[in-house]
């Protein structure tokens, strides 16, 4: 034992990372990414729920992913712990930032997730939309993954179309191998096109970490219920 660590001082544990991406925009990365922080709160303690870059602001003047992700971290965040750059109009960021004069820093993203991570027990990341979204000219969300080095999870938004979506996603992870940290079922109907799930299992090349049932009130601690934490972090 290292003469620091005590039965009440135990030993540091390494940050536990997941770049949370998903089959498509609006199928559930937030509300996983969410329920996953609240999962890591009772298992690890501290907790960094981060969306770098947001683009689509409500007419509440609000950008409800922050607000949803810096809530439910542990300890809760400010808007600036939980997000880098905020743009206003719902598409894709890149051409959002280019609006707005700006060019997205891709030193700067990687250079304040990691500072955001300090003295984190996990740190969980969602992009906006899927897996291959445009951070700039020649850069995007998979080459931010890629740069963090952090396994992915591929949130799968449950409706017709989701196999192929799936497959497409999880070989675009593969192929730039990354660790495929798991993927999550996300009911985003009350019904679902008979096989779509029993086809996901066989098909997709990592495990999947949960099935989240359709419910449009439940909550972040409620969706927890159905999580869990990935082998690569054992
Ligand atoms: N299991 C579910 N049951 C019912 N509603 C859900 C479920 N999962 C997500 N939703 C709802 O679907 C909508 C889209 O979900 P969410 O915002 O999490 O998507 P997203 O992938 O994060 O989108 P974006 O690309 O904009 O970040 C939200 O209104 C959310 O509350
Ligand atoms: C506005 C939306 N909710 C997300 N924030 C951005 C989604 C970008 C998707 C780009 C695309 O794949 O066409
Ligand atoms: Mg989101």
């Amino acid at each position: 034992m290292n003469p620091s660590e005590t039965l009440e001082n135990p030993p540091a544990q390494p940050l536990r990372s997941l770049f949370v991406t998903g089959t498509d925009t609006g199928v559930g990365k937030t509300a996983v990414t969410a329920a996953l922080a609240q999962r890591c709160a009772r298992e690890m303690g501290r907790v960094a729920a981060l969306k770098p870059v947001v683009s689509g602001v409500e007419a509440n003047g609000q950008w409800s992913d922050v607000e949803i992700l810096r809530t439910a971290s542990t300890p809760s965040r400010s808007f600036e712990q939980t997000c880098l750059y905020a743009l206003d109009p719902p598409i894709a960021p890149h051409w959002a930032a280019a609006q707005a004069g700006l060019t997205l820093d891709r030193h700067k993203i990687q250079r304040f997730i990691e500072q955001q991570s300090a003295d984190m027990d996990a740190v969980l990341v969602e992009g906006a939309g899927g897996f291959l979204v445009p951070l700039g000219d020649n850069w995007s969300f998979a080459d931010l993954a890629l740069g963090l080095q952090f396994p992915v999870l591929l949130v799968v938004g449950l409706r017709l179309g989701a196999i192929n979506h799936a497959l497409l996603s999880a070989e675009a992870i593969l192929a730039r191998a990354l660790p495929m940290a798991g993927w999550v079922a996300n009911h985003l109907q009350p019904d679902l096109a008979p096989g779509t799930l029993e086809t996901l299992q066989r098909l997709m090349p990592s495990p999947c970490l949960g099935e989240i049932p359709f419910q449009a009130e439940a909550s972040s601690v409620c969706r927890s219920q159905y999580l869990s934490l990935p082998a690569c972090w054992d």
